[in-house]
């Protein structure tokens, strides 16, 4: 396995050529350091440190999250990633989004991966809804003034109202919801990636998630989609 690196994910994605792929995963692994709740006290009780040697117990586990995983992705095309519970998909597009960085192999995006997944990620429990949609903004790459522009739609589209201005801890899980969600569909990636399709709040907002998602994925270069299998 080679030693890894994400190579230059442009986020100012320049056009590319579209004879190369748009992603390209060769040997892909991900392990990381597991503690232990008891690791970082600095205690250790008689029975605890007996019980560690008798199981020859070391103090950090590493666990493996991907192994070996290679595969490609062209313009235009469209990659379900298939698994059960516990496989590894969501944390597979937390790496090809940047979120984790892999530990060996190689992997070359080329523009921006951006995902519909984890999307209360990041919120900010005591800031407002509009303070909320300029720190996620802001992590995802956009000027103030991008930002700026692009409120009034993302303020329309989450259906708040004047609770926009309340503090996301105020909020009911359906608003939080509504909020998170337009917050992630602000911006058209070049490369979509789907953590399922998402089911949002009640039918109607559900209606005009599903509308917004197609237009997404209409637009995206290349979409890579999870799906779990029963067993
Ligand atoms: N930060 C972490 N630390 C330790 N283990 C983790 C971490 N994140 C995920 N795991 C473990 O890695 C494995 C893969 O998790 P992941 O969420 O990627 O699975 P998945 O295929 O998306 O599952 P599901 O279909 O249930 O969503 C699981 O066993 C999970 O417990």
């Amino acid at each position: 396995m080679t030693e890894l690196a994400r190579k230059p994910v442009s986020e100012s994605a320049p056009e590319t050529h579209e004879a190369q792929p748009l992603v390209e995963a060769k040997n892909l692994a991900l392990r990381i350091p597991v503690f232990k709740a008891g690791d970082r006290s600095v205690r250790i009780s008689p029975s605890r440190l007996l019980t560690d040697l008798y199981f020859r117990r070391t103090k950090r586990a590493v666990t493996t999250l991907l192994d070996d995983v290679s595969f490609r992705v062209r313009h235009g095309e469209r990659l379900g990633i298939i698994g059960a519970n516990g496989a590894g998909k969501s944390t597979l597009l937390r790496v090809l989004a940047g979120i984790y960085t892999p530990s060996s192999g190689e992997l070359i995006v080329r523009g921006t991966a951006k995902g519909l997944f984890d999307v209360s990620l990041g919120m900010l429990q005591d800031a407002t809804g509009l303070e909320n949609i300029y720190m996620r903004g802001l992590q995802m790459g956009l000027s103030f003034r991008e930002i700026r522009d692009l409120v009034p739609g993302i303020v329309e589209f989450t259906e708040l109202g004047d609770a926009i201005e309340k503090p996301f801890n105020t909020y009911s899980s359906g608003m939080r919801l509504r909020l998170a969600v337009s917050i992630s569909t602000m911006v058209e990636p070049d490369i979509l990636l789907l953590d399922e399709w998402l089911g949002a709040g009640d039918a109607r907002f559900g209606g005009k998630v599903k509308d917004r998602m197609n237009a997404l994925v209409e637009k995206s270069r290349g979409l890579i989609m999870l799906r779990t299998t029963k067993s």
